[in-house]
């Protein structure tokens, strides 16, 4: 689902933020990146949703090279990767429903596929109940579901999180990753961005670990455990 071959990315043509990053992550895999402050997990997710482009090397998702994709293809491929973000990003003038139902909006489905999509998706996240809340009312794990349900509402193939449990205590960490583990066991290709080492010893997971722009680790996380123990 994701291949990085040998890739490198160079901002303003001097700082070097990846350096030959090689790896692949199948269909319903699900892999953790972590590494320092600045050691290019960001970067590493823009590329992939190409916000960035690669200085060299080739990225491929979904089997295709992004170096080949025309400007006017970039929302589309944008469609099939689901997003959540540590702030969850969501809009407080509108309920859960209508937060979820953004990116099916924007596509065009009709209305009552929306209703069915998005409550699909609502239940999964185990917040049915609350669609005609404002997301305001919510708690931060609860507001960290909507935002999980609108990143898979459209049944994306590829599910990326940037520091999704940035601000939820350990308990509720742990359960925004069983939601993501569930994900991944019915085919969906995850990768979590984290700096949260407890979170990954405790799920043992496939785990990428960048230092200085380069993939020093990708194995179970006894490794890392090791490495800084
Ligand atoms: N647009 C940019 N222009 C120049 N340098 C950049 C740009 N974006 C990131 N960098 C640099 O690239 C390096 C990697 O940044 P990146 O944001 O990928 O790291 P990170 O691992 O996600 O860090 P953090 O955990 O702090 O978010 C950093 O030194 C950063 O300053």
């Amino acid at each position: 689902m994701i291949e990085f071959r040998q890739v490198t990315k160079r901002y303003e043509q001097q700082f070097t933020a990846l350096r030959g990053v090689s790896f692949a992550l199948g269909r319903g895999e699900m892999a953790f990146l972590t590494g320092h402050s600045g050691a290019g997990k960001s970067t590493l997710l823009k590329l992939i949703m190409l916000m960035e482009r690669a200085t060299a090397g080739q990225v491929l998702v979904g089997g295709q090279a992004l170096e080949k994709t025309p400007r006017r293809r970039i929302p589309y491929i944008r469609r099939h990767i689901g997003v959540v973000f540590q702030d969850h990003q969501l809009l407080f003038d509108r309920t859960v429903f209508d937060n979820v139902a953004m990116p099916l909006q924007v596509t065009g489905v009709p209305p009552n596929e929306i209703g069915r999509r998005v409550r699909a998706a609502l239940d999964k996240v185990g917040l049915l109940k609350k669609e005609q809340l404002n997301p305001i009312s919510l708690s931060g794990g609860e507001q960290q579901r909507v935002g999980i349900a609108r990143a898979v509402v459209n049944k994306p193939p590829l599910l990326l999180a940037d520091e999704p449990t940035g601000n939820l205590d350990p308990a509720l960490s742990s359960e925004i990753m069983d939601l993501f583990r569930e994900f991944s066991r019915v085919g969906v290709c995850v990768m979590v961005a984290t700096h949260d080492i407890g979170l990954i010893e405790t799920m043992a997971q496939r785990t990428l670990e960048l230092s200085g722009g380069e993939l020093v680790q990708d194995g179970l996380p006894t490794a890392l455990e090791t490495r800084h123990g």
